[in-house]
């Protein structure tokens, strides 16, 4: 792991992207920031009131001489983000409605990487997944060619990498959306030099059980592996059909799968929500993200458990994506 943050910071540091920080006011966050600028790897923008980060800054030891730091009650170019703010959510917000909106930190910040003013986005520290990626969806929106938005970890540990989806955002998806979400990942997955090996999961391996659950993953595994027959997807499976060589053998003896999957897409936020945080909290994986796939900017959320590796590890991500570099090794 040490190896591919290595890379990524020095990918990253080589165009020095605008990141915006809109929790300036909580510590992991701040502390963050200043490490990230002290380091030179990114430009943080923190959004918050001056003086009060200021003050928190001296009363947490924290250095912030340098950053650069956005209030949205003073900011000069207010109006005209009002304006492109009303004209991007064209009949669904007035003037009136946006002054308020735009006083939220997660819709000014979001509006900064819309205006190009910033290059990406993180947060999610203090703030639920819905308020932070609520600003994206509306403003920034899906990139050409993506029905939804997803949301996928990087989970790490020594040496090993896996990728886990939707653990974010789409909380019943259908199969079409399922297989959207498992080609996006696949595609993110090779973003960190993961050759993807696909496994739609379930609690039925291959008809083992059957219901509209595992019928669902069935059917969006026939609709991935027709859209993309280049990359290797395989399903339905349950975890260990999909993981252990040993029981793929018994239970899936067919699947080119041969239990080394290790791209994990699961067929609801609760399982993938839930996965994600047992093998963090359990297994003592690093968690990185949710990182947002298929939307035209870089905006990725945290989890209100993060800690200040994390916030520094997602804003090294969100550069690497805004400067559309990918990690070799
Ligand atoms: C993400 C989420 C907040 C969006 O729901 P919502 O705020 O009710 O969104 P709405 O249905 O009002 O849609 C708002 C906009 O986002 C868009 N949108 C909603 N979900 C989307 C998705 N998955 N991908 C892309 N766009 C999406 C809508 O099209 C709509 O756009 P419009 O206003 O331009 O028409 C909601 O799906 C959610 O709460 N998900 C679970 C998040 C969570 O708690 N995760 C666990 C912790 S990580
Ligand atoms: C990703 C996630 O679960 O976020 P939170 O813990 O903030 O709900």
């Amino acid at each position: 792991m040490g190896d591919l943050f290595t890379e990524i910071k020095a990918h990253v540091a080589s165009h020095k992207p605008r990141i915006v920080l809109p929790e300036g006011t909580d510590e992991r966050v701040l502390t963050a920031a200043a490490k990230l600028a002290a380091d030179g790897i990114v430009k943080p923008i923190v959004i918050g009131e001056e003086a009060e980060i200021h003050a928190l800054a001296s009363q947490w030891g924290i250095e912030v001489e340098g950053l650069t730091i956005y209030d949205p009650v003073t900011y000069p170019h207010f109006a005209e983000m009002v304006a492109a703010f009303v004209e991007r959510r064209k009949g669904k917000e007035t003037t009136d409605t946006a002054q308020m909106r735009l006083k939220d930190v997660n819709y000014f910040g979001t509006m900064l990487v819309y205006m190009e003013k910033a290059d990406g986005l993180v947060s999610g520290a203090a703030h639920s997944t819905g308020d932070t990626v609520r600003p994206a969806l509306q403003i920034i929106k899906t990139a050409p060619g993506m029905k939804r938005t997803s949301g996928v970890f990087v989970m790490v540990k020594d040496e090993q990498k896996f990728v886990f989806a939707d653990c974010a955002i789409n909380i019943a998806p259908n199969e079409e959306e399922l297989a959207e979400i498992a080609v996006a990942t696949a595609e993110t997955a090779k973003l960190f030099a993961i050759e993807p090996k696909v496994a739609m999961l379930s609690f039925s391996t291959l008809g083992s059980a059957s219901s509209q659950e595992t019928k669902k993953v069935a059917a969006a595994t026939k609709l991935a592996q027709t859209a993309r027959p280049d990359l290797l997807i395989d399903g339905e499976f349950q975890f260990d059909a999909a993981f252990v060589p040993a029981v793929a053998q018994k239970k899936a003896p067919d699947s080119p799968l041969r239990g080394e999957a290790n791209v994990f897409i699961f067929p609801s936020l609760e399982s993938g929500n839930l996965g994600y945080k047992i093998a963090q909290r359990l297994g003592g994986y690093d968690a990185i993200g949710p990182i947002l796939q298929g939307l035209n900017k870089p905006v990725n959320d945290l989890s209100r458990g993060c800690n200040t590796d994390d916030v520094y590890k997602l804003c090294l991500i969100t550069g690497m994506q805004a400067i559309g570099q990918t990690v070799t090794g």
